[in-house]
């Protein structure tokens, strides 16, 4: 037998030597995090943000809304010194809303929260805001938000490929009114409109022309946070015509806001109860959410898990068997990466649909998936919108991660079954999950239970 070779790139992805049996408690959600920064910097006064997550998505989101001249002071907090009941511990944001102004330059990174959300605040700002960004944040589609915001009035300098580097020359005001956008290959591109439309002259109607709409959820949590802060918004789901969104100018409240844990960061700690038969904790999981993770207790459920909702949080319990699924994750597209790999690892073949603008995520998430997988000894194909997985017997290798944390996460799950599996670059979790390799590890050793 040949040794695979150790690297120091290389994260050498722990096997559970058993069934896990521990209690996670996951950071804040990365997509509530970031809406919250903008709606809390369009506000008419300070507001709170308690149990924010602090990952690079989510402080690249905060250092650019301080280039446009808003306050937000990291804090960690008791009780004692802020308003506000028991939540009040712990790390908290207070953001103090004030003029936008450029000149100034905002790096997003490789978020697909900043780069679109953030166009139509400078839009608001004074003065000409650069974006830019990681390579593959050229790549990653930002038409829908750049056209939209021409129809409404801005003035914006880009290279004519529909995504950056641009420059947004903010006029201190949009007129706003209404627009037609193919928002196909980004639900976030209606949430970017959306969630500035109280501070546009008049207000947004956005109408969804393209055949598909992914991520609906994320959608639902853009409307349902902008109502929390007094915006008033009219939608689909609540009796407004299919496919069109409408927000009225208003001021919006400062709120206080508690982070919900990020569900879809869950994802990897609930597979490793699949896969090894055991049971994971994840403490304060929300009775309500609008956040997509919420699907696994149904997805991971069919795949051969149970799960129950209790005071101490979601408490997931694998049975020993992982069944394959067919499903439809048009809804949940970034829960993709970590159900391959448990589908990878079942007792019968499965198809994941509707996602085809999974190759325009982070990185074309179908091809890396298909790849590292197969490398592992796996038989996986890309369909027109998906994946079909037969599972196969898998061996170690290096699983390439392509600078996309839930490539990272999906490629330890693997890891839990399969010796040898080594992780390239798992630093790259840090985008929504820095501490992601302690927390594996404390999960398998047990600890923090
Ligand atoms: O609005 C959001 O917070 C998000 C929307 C989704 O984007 P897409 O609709 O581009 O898939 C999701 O995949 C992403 O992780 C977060
Ligand atoms: C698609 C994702 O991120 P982004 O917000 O960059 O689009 C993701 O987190 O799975």
């Amino acid at each position: 037998m040949t040794e695979t070779p150790v690297h120091p790139a290389l994260w050498p992805a722990p096997v559970a030597s058993g069934a896990v049996d521990a209690t996670v408690t996951v950071p804040g959600s990365k997509s509530v995090t970031n809406r919250a920064l903008v709606l809390a910097s369009l506000a008419a006064e300070p507001g709170w943000l308690r149990r924010p997550l602090r990952s690079r998505d989510t402080l690249l989101m905060a250092e650019a809304l301080r280039a446009l001249g808003v306050g937000i002071e990291e804090t960690v907090s008791s009780s004692s010194s802020v308003a506000g009941g028991p939540d009040a511990s712990g790390e908290a944001w207070r953001v103090i809303p004030a003029g936008l102004h450029g000149p100034a330059t905002i790096d997003v990174g490789n978020a697909g929260t900043v780069m679109r959300f953030l166009p139509p605040v400078a839009a608001l700002a004074d003065g000409p805001i650069r974006f830019d960004g990681d390579p593959r944040s050229y790549e990653r589609p930002l038409n829908g938000v750049i056209d939209a915001l021409r129809a409404l009035g801005a003035r914006i300098d880009d290279d004519g490929r529909g995504a950056l580097p641009l420059t947004v020359h903010g006029g201190g005001a949009l007129d706003g009114g209404r627009v037609r956008i193919d928002a196909s290959s980004s639900s976030q591109f209606v949430s970017a409109l959306l969630l500035s439309a109280p501070r546009f002259n008049q207000g947004v109607e956005v109408r969804h022309t393209g055949a598909t709409l992914p991520s609906m959820p994320h959608i639902r949590m853009t409307v349902d946070m902008l109502r929390s802060v007094g915006a008033q918004v009219d939608e689909p789901e609540t009796g407004g015509e299919p496919n069109v969104w409408r927000v009225s100018p208003s001021a919006l409240l400062g709120r206080d806001l508690t982070v919900e844990p990020d569900l879809s960061n869950a994802q990897p700690f609930l597979a490793a109860a699949l896969i090894t038969g055991g049971k994971v904790t994840i403490p304060d999981w929300p009775e309500r959410t609008t956040q997509p993770g919420d699907q696994l207790r149904r997805i991971f459920t069919e795949m051969g898990g149970s799960c129950e909702l209790t005071e101490r949080g979601l408490v997931f319990t694998g049975s020993g068997s992982i069944h394959g699924i067919d499903v439809d994750l048009s809804e949940v597209g970034e829960l993709t990466p970590g159900i391959a790999a448990v589908a990878a690892l079942a007792d019968s073949p499965s198809t994941l649909r509707g996602v085809a603008h999974l190759r325009l995520h982070e990185t074309d998430r179908l091809a890396a998936l298909t790849k590292e997988i197969n490398e592992l000894g796996g038989d996986v194909t890309e369909t027109a919108d998906g994946l079909h997985i037969r599972p196969r017997r898998l061996h170690g290798g290096i699983f390439h991660t392509y600078d996309d944390h839930r490539m990272a996460t999906a490629g330890s799950i693997i890891g839990l079954a399969v010796e040898g599996v080594q992780i390239e670059n798992v630093a790259t979790t840090a985008k929504t999950l820095p501490d992601f390799p302690r927390m594996w590890t404390d999960m398998l050793t047990g600890a923090g239970n």
